[in-house]
C-alpha cells in the first residue's frame, strides 16, 4: 500500500525538540543569554566559577554562596593515586580528548553513587568534574612534554590554578583574564551536538558520567569542538598572511570546510566572537613579537578572505584556537580546554533533562531494500 514519505529533517536542522531554561541563542539579534543574562556582560564582569554556579542553580551566587562554592571546588581538585596512575598508563599516541573521556568514564566506575539520579547528587558530581578535569588536562599536557605533574594550589582561583598546574607559573593577569573569558563563552550553547548527546544518554535514565563521556566523544569531532584544534593546524598549513586567499581558493575548490567558520544556528556571525576576538587582540598586543604579529595578520587575512569569497563568518573556535596557542597550550589540548568549560553546560542540561524526562527516540524514513526472503545458506 503506497504511503506518503514522511518529511526528513537531516541533522535535525530547524527541529525544536524540547524546551530549556538554561540558555538561548537568538541569531536574529546576535545574542546569547545564560539564565537570562547576556553572555558579554557575564564575560566582562563575572568569573567562570560564578557562571558555573549560575548555570547549575539558575541564579548568580551571593558572597557567601560563592565562597563556599570556591572552597568546595578547590578541595576537589586533586586526583587520587589510582586515577593518576591509570591516566599515566594510556599511550601517548592517543588524543588528549581520549584521555579526558577515559578519565570521566573512570570517575563513574569509581563513584559508588553513579546511578543515583537525584539533582543534589548530580550537582556534587558536576562540581567534582569541574574541579578534577583541569588537573587531568594539565597532567596530560605535562606528561607529553616529558614533565612530572604539578599538584593543584588551593590558594589559586580556577583559571590561575590551571596555568600553575600546566606551566608551574601564573601568567600576566591579561592572559588569565583572556582564558577566563574563553571559559565563560564556551560554557553553554543550548542544544548543540554534544549537549544533545548528553541529553539523549540521560533520557534513557543512564548516569551522569555516561552522559558526559558520550558528550566528550561528540565534542571531539572537527565539525564541533575539535574545530578549535583544527584552526591551528590550518593556520600552520597556510603559514603566511600573503598565502591566505590562494590557500582558501584551493581549499574551497577541493570542497574542504574551513575550520572555525560557519555555524548551524548563527548565519550572520557568532555572538561570542567579538568578545573573544577583543580578548585575543589584547594577547597579541601583550606579546608584541614578530611571530605573534604575523600569526594575527594571517588569522585576520583568512577571516577577510572567507567573508569575501563565501560570506561566512567565524565561530567561537576561530579566535579561541589562536588565543589558546598564544597562551602556550599545545594544540591537541585545545578541545579539552573546551570540555573544562562545557562540562558546566552539559551537566546543567543533564539535570534539566531528568527533571522533565522523555525518552529521546526519533523516527527514520526507511530507504533500504524491499522486504525479501532470506536465501537458504550455502
Ligand atoms: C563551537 C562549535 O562547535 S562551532 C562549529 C565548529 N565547527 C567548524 O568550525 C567546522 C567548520 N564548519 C562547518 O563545517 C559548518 O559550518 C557547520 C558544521 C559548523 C555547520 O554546518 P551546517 O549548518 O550543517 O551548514 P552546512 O555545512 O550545510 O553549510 C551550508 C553551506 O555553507 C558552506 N559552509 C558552511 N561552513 C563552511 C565552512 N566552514 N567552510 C566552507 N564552507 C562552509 C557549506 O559548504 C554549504 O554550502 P553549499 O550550500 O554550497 O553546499
Ligand atoms: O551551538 C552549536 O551548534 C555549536 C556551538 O557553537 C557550541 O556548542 O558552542
Amino acid at each position: 500500500m503506497p504511503t506518503t514519505a514522511p518529511e526528513v529533517h537531516r541533522g535535525l536542522a530547524g527541529v525544536v525538540v524540547d524546551t530549556t531554561g538554561i540558555s538561548t541563542v537568538i541569531p536574529e539579534t546576535n545574542s546569547l543569554t545564560y539564565r537570562g543574562y547576556p553572555v558579554q556582560d557575564l564575560a566582562a564582569h563575572r568569573s567562570f566559577e560564578e557562571v558555573a554556579y549560575l548555570l547549575w542553580h539558575g541564579e548568580l551566587p551571593d558572597g557567601a554562596q560563592l565562597r563556599e562554592f570556591r572552597a568546595r571546588e578547590r578541595a576537589l581538585r586533586p586526583l587520587d593515586r589510582t586515577t593518576a596512575e591509570l591516566l599515566a598508563k594510556l599511550p601517548e599516541t592517543c588524543h588528549p580528548m581520549d584521555v579526558l573521556r577515559t578519565a570521566v568514564s573512570f570517575f563513574g566506575a569509581e563513584d559508588p553513587t553513579e546511578d543515583d539520579g537525584r539533582p543534589a547528587s548530580g550537582l556534587a558530581k558536576s562540581l567534582t568534574l569541574l574541579a578534577k578535569l583541569p588537573t587531568v588536562v594539565a597532567a596530560d599536557q605535562r606528561r607529553r612534554r616529558g614533565l612530572a605533574p604539578i599538584a593543584p594550589d588551593p590558594d589559586l582561583g580556577h583559571a590561575e590554578n590551571f596555568f600553575h598546574m600546566c606551566f608551574g607559573a601564573v601568567p600576566a593577569p591579561e592572559v588569565v583574564r583572556c582564558f577566563e573569558v574563553s571559559l565563560v563563552l564556551y560554557a553553554e550553547h543550548s542544544f548543540n551536538a554534544s549537549t544533545f548527546t548528553a541529553r539523549v544518554v540521560t533520557s534513557t535514565l543512564s548516569d551522569l558520567y555516561s552522559a558526559v563521556t558520550a558528550a566528550i566523544g561528540a565534542l571531539k569531532g572537527p565539525l564541533h569542538g575539535g574545530a578549535n584544534e583544527a584552526v591551528m593546524h590550518m593556520l600552520e598549513e597556510i603559514g603566511d598572511p600573503a598565502r591566505a586567499a590562494d590557500w582558501l581558493d584551493d581549499a574551497l575548490a577541493a570542497k574542504r570546510k574551513v575550520m572555525g567558520f560557519g555555524h548551524r544556528v548563527y548565519k550572520h556571525g557568532d555572538s561570542r566572537v567579538p568578545i573573544m576576538q577583543a580578548a585575543l587582540d589584547e594577547l597579541v598586543a601583550l606579546a608584541a613579537d614578530p611571530g605573534t604579529t604575523r600569526l594575527a595578520a594571517l588569522h585576520a587575512a583568512l577571516r577577510e578572505a572567507v567573508l569575501d569569497r563565501k560570506g561566512i563568518h567565524p565561530n567561537l573556535d576561530y579566535p579561541a584556537g589562536l588565543a589558546y596557542h598564544l597562551m602556550g597550550f599545545d594544540t591537541p589540548v585545545f578541545t579539552p580546554l573546551f570540555v573544562m568549560s562545557r562540562v558546566t553546560g552539559w551537566t546543567a542540561h543533564i539535570t534539566e533533562q531528568l527533571a522533565h524526562n522523555a525518552l529521546i527516540r526519533p523516527l527514520a524514513s526507511y530507504d533500504g531494500p524491499e522486504q525479501r526472503p532470506v536465501p537458504a545458506s550455502a
